[in-house]
């Protein structure tokens, strides 16, 4: 049976970047407008006065520093704060397609591959910039690959169960080559004027480049094991669709954007995770404790750190769970892709790692690799 590897990976990052500094004083311009703006209702009782964010606690809260995005002035503008994007002809390249593109380009270029030599293009991200057609499609053909491609969203997990399903597909023997593509225009989801999750996201792409390892470049990684799960939870949610319009009264309530119970996640999540990733390993054969490096999804350090420690049993130093929050906040599908890019050519050939995924649905993902040539 053919044996699925990664054979490399690629990102693109956006040029423009905000610090927390920036972002508070934006938020906080836009709060003392707010409240100035409202001050008689305010003070009648009628509507309530909006609070300052803080750089303290959003660094404390979360470990996020900074965040790429593809629209900077327009978010910290106070009477805007959401990214302008105007929209393309149907007969240029779509954003979401170009941003993955370059991240595919890069994942193919440092596999010594072709676009000819692809079978199949997964868009595995959190948010679709449209109904159809397929992004999927877009990237394939603005690559020229033959074959085919669909998109999936299973949230802040996309990435993972696309490595699955690329897997899958070359087990199967259906292809022998799959990109898996994460562009993630997060920004366009953040609701900017939300105190408790204003900070939390960033723009990005990655890909991945599933391979049967018969066709692989000489250095690639083992895929040893994959596993997904899912169990329902409303504590990140984002009602956007198709049928918004239909309800013209809510459609454009606060819902339609990212909202979670951030407490909630953390504590719910965490034990999900931890045993999710122990019980594979164990089925594996591998013991947790052995594991060379955690690339854990990037949405909180806190919780990254608390599942780091169930998993090898110790605190985890930067080395064992590196961490990309603080340059990239959370991207959604792609932190996990982002820190694995980034974070593992020191490893020795032989070496087990983990990239791990988390997020809404609840949705989580593990696979297991071993650093091979
Ligand atoms: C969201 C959090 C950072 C929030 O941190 P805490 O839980 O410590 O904070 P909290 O919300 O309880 O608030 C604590 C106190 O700080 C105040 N507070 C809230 N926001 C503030 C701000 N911006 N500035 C200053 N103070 C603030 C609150 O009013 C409260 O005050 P007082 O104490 O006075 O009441 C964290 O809970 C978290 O990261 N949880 C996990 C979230 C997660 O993984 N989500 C997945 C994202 S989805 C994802 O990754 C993608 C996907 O699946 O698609």
């Amino acid at each position: 049976m053919p044996r699925p590897v990664i054979s490399a990976t690629g990102l693109f990052t956006p040029a423009q970047t905000i610090t927390n500094e920036e972002l508070v004083e934006s938020f906080n311009a836009y709060v003392a407008r707010h409240n100035a703006d409202n001050a008689e209702a305010i003070a009648a009782g009628e509507v309530a006065a909006l609070e300052p964010s803080s750089v303290e606690f959003i660094e404390k809260a979360s470990g996020i520093k900074a965040r790429h995005v593809v629209d900077k002035a327009n978010v910290l503008d106070p009477a805007t704060m959401c990214p302008r994007i105007p929209e393309r002809g149907n007969e240029e390249l779509s954003i979401m397609a170009e941003i993955g593109v370059a991240a595919a380009r890069e994942a193919l270029e440092r596999a010594g591959r072709e676009a000819e030599d692809v079978d199949a293009v997964l868009c595995a991200a959190s948010n679709m910039q449209r109904a159809y057609p397929a992004m999927a499609i877009e990237i394939q053909h603005a690559l020229g690959v033959e074959g085919f491609g669909f998109d999936m969203n299973v949230a802040c997990s996309s990435a993972t169960f696309g490595i699955q399903t690329a897997a899958d597909y070359i087990r199967a023997g259906n292809a022998r080559s799959v990109l898996v593509v994460s562009p993630e225009i997060t920004s366009g989801h953040l609701n900017w004027r939300d105190r408790d999750s204003h900070f939390i996201f960033g723009d990005v792409a990655t890909a991945v480049l599933v391979e049967d390892a018969e066709i692989a470049p000489v250095d690639h990684w083992d895929i040893l094991g994959t596993k997904l799960k899912t169990v329902f939870s409303n504590n990140i949610r984002n009602n956007f669709g198709f049928l918004n319009r239909t309800a013209p009264e809510t459609r454009d309530g606060p819902d339609k954007l990212f909202v979670q119970e951030g407490r909630k996640v953390f504590k719910e999540v965490v034990p999900m995770v931890a045993a999710m990733i122990c019980e594979e390993a164990e089925r594996l054969g591998i013991e947790p404790a052995s594991l060379r490096r955690l690339w854990l999804h990037q949405a909180n350090a806190g919780m990254n750190r608390l599942i780091a420690q169930k998993v090898l049993g110790h605190e985890a130093t930067a080395d064992e769970s590196p961490t990309v929050l603080d340059t990239y906040a959370n991207t959604s599908s792609a932190g996990s892709i982002i820190a694995f890019h980034k974070h593992s050519a020191d490893l020795a050939y032989g070496d087990i790692g983990l990239i791990c995924s988390f997020g809404a649905g609840y949705s989580a993902g593990t696979v297991f690799v071993r650093k091979a040539t």
